[in-house]
């Protein structure tokens, strides 16, 4: 299903005064593609991407998943955090692994927590550790797995409960270019296969040959969306 967010604003409180830190954004993500969200340093990509997760509630604007609006100004945090469980994944700057579990695990433990709990369970997290390249390494635990590896298994974790969109914050800043372009390039293929709307803040543009398109964040505001 599509992503749609529709005259997104957001408006932080900033002393006596305010800071609108999204102003006015539109942007429409179709299924099973990938948009990257660049922009300097303050922008409000990170701002924007909080909106479309239903972290936090839109100052003014909707954001709709197919043909259903799913957060709005007056969207409460319960309703926020059922929408987001049941079709949002998320992947950010850091894999939040759990040291104990191994990757396998991180996988099923997230769904369980999502409710997501097929007999294929299983069979579904370990066809997605190989997909994204860790065949044979479903038991490792964090430590021993490099800086790369571990965030595959965050990609596979925000994939394992087969969410409608997909938002990823500066998945490749820890990582040396190629690896940076290897992660963007699993992202797109896996949206494509999954149908999973995603979008994809980040700093690196040289990472990003394999998007759908890319939009440029400046002062809150966004440019046409180009595609690449
Ligand atoms: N919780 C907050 N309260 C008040 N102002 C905030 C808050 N979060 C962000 N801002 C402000 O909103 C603006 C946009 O910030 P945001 O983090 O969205 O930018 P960004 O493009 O993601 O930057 P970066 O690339 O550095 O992460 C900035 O001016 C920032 O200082």
């Amino acid at each position: 299903m599509d992503l749609r967010l529709d005259g997104i604003t957001l408006v932080y409180p900033d002393g006596d005064t305010t800071l609108t830190a999204v102003d006015d954004v539109g942007l429409t993500i179709p299924a099973g593609t990938t948009t990257a969200l660049l922009g300097p340093s303050g922008a409000g990509k990170s701002s924007l991407l909080a909106v479309a997760a239903g972290l936090t509630p839109p100052s003014r604007g909707t954001v709709s998943i197919g043909d259903e609006t799913v957060f709005t100004p007056t969207t409460t945090v319960a309703e926020a955090t059922r929408v987001r469980l049941e079709r949002i994944g998320m992947v950010f700057q850091s894999p939040n692994l759990l040291g104990s579990l191994t990757a396998l695990e991180q996988l099923e433990l997230h769904a369980h927590l999502r409710g997501h709990r097929p007999a294929s369970l299983r069979e579904r997290s370990l066809e997605l550790l190989d997909a994204v390249g860790l065949a044979g390494l479903h038991d490792r635990r964090p430590a021993r797995l490099s800086g790369g590896q571990r965030q595959r298994v965050a990609i596979a974790r925000a994939l394992v409960g087969r969410p409608q969109v997909l938002l990823v914050d500066e998945p490749t800043s820890a990582l040396d270019h190629e690896r940076g372009t290897q992660v963007v390039e699993l992202i797109t293929g896996l949206a494509r296969e999954t149908g999973a709307a995603t979008l994809l803040v980040s700093h690196d543009a040289a990472t990003l040959g394999s998007v759908d398109a890319t939009v440029r964040m400046l002062d809150a505001r966004v440019e046409a969306a180009q595609p690449v």
